[in-house]
């Protein structure tokens, strides 16, 4: 049991039985997080292609790093924003909900769609399901005043060894028109605390990448509460020109703190030039709209059914609304497979390469793309989201 584990336990009493069932199921555990039973009072009403909003809930941030006329500060707000992105992404749930939950699984070509609307103009968000086997999640966000893109896609490879591991494979890449720059980024690996307490949150570990084209790259390490020392949720981060990794004297800038507290990033002359707490800073509120006017593969229309039953505790009404939509999806698939299809991607498309991110990778040590493993490299495709949603007709 680790340090956080043996903090105050929260199962229902009356899912005491459920929960240590489930625990002892996790021992078997085949690594498909989409395949995992969980116990009612641990589901989510959300589905993970919800998740993707994450990564803008503070459009001020996103667009910052435009604005900046010097390469080595952009990169730097780079840096900021995704650091800023990490409490919203692993542990605005824990927060909200007490605790961490299993997500719905979306289907294939799921949708969540929405804006943010703020003195930063319109920021808007497509998610989509790309792939259900393996589950993949792909997104674009844009901000058209201030020319900024992120696009990417993820996929999550679990394990159980003590506790649940998972690695994410995938990147997502930030576009700054202005100054024709990009900016790729990998993704932390994350484990589960709080298990066997029936309180589960995540932690990040390991590390991970911003690299940007303009010849700065930043490495993130994570690290957490152990057994017998450390801080829940800290960070260290170093910036430094390409190639440059193993230099100290090279380091350019260093951040430190929490990813869910306070961090502050200092040059190299230790004067702090960026300070963030993630307690403070505002958010702008997602935008979606109502559920009776969305397509009906958007996230919240499809599961409206399957969430109201879960709210009301009601298993059989969830597993039947859940079979509901996989059935349907199951004769999907097989009318596509009898007519040699394969269903189209309303907003994405697989690329045979992406010569910027196969450019930018060569800076991770270790880094490669890992297609095989997300059923391809997703790239938004802005001719099917022109024609598909005419109103993003402003899409470069
Ligand atoms: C709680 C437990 C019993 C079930 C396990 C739930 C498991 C499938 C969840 C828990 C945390 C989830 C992460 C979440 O922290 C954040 C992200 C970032 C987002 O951009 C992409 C999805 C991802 C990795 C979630 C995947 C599903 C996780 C691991």
């Amino acid at each position: 049991m680790t340090g956080a584990e043996q903090e105050g336990a929260s199962v229902p009493a009356s899912s005491k039985g459920s929960w240590s069932s489930f625990l002892k199921s996790m021992a078997s555990f085949n690594g498909d997080l989409s395949s995992m039973t969980a116990p009612a009072f641990i589901l989510s009403t959300t589905s993970l292609t919800e998740f993707s909003a994450y990564w803008a809930e503070m459009p001020r941030l996103l667009v910052a790093p435009a604005k900046e006329a010097d390469p080595q500060k952009r990169a730097l707000l780079v840096l900021k924003w995704f650091l800023s992105t990490l409490k919203q992404q692993y542990a605005s749930r824990n927060e909200k909900l007490g605790s961490e939950k299993k997500p719905l699984n979306p289907f294939l070509g799921e949708l969540f769609m929405g804006k943010w609307e703020d003195e930063e103009g319109t920021t808007q968000l497509i998610s989509e399901q790309v792939s259900h086997h393996p589950p993949v999640t792909a997104y674009s966000i844009w901000n058209s005043k201030n020319g900024v893109r992120l696009q990417g896609y993820n996929a999550q490879k679990a394990s159980f060894r003590t506790t649940i591991n998972v690695r994410q494979v995938g990147h997502a890449i930030l576009h700054l028109d202005k100054w024709n720059e990009d900016y790729l980024i990998t993704l932390p690996a994350l484990h589960i605390e709080g298990l066997i307490g029936g309180s589960p949150y995540v932690e990040l570990n390991q590390s991970s990448y911003i690299v940007g084209s303009n010849g700065f790259t930043s490495r993130i390490d994570y690290s957490g509460k152990g057994w017998v020392s450390g801080t829940k949720n800290s960070l260290k981060a170093i910036m430094y020109p390409h190639g440059k990794e193993k230099s100290k004297d090279d380091v350019i800038y260093k951040a430190e703190g929490s990813w869910t507290d306070e961090f502050v990033i200092k040059d190299a002359k230790k004067h702090v030039v960026e300070t963030y707490n993630a307690k403070k800073e505002p958010k702008t509120a997602l935008k979606v709209a109502p559920i009776e006017e969305q397509d009906p593969l958007e996230s919240r229309r499809a599961w409206k059914k399957v969430a109201d039953a879960i709210l009301k505790g009601d298993m059989n009404t969830t597993g039947a609304e859940k079979t509901v939509i996989e059935e349907h999806q199951r004769a999907l698939r097989k009318k596509e497979q009898a007519e040699k299809k394969e269903w189209e991607r309303r907003f994405f498309t697989r690329a045979n390469s992406v010569p910027i991110l196969d450019k930018l990778i060569k800076e991770v040590p270790y880094g490669s793309i890992d297609a095989d493993q997300t059923n391809g490299v997703w790239v938004f495709d802005s001719e099917k989201a022109k024609s598909a949603q005419p109103a993003f007709s402003e899409i470069p």
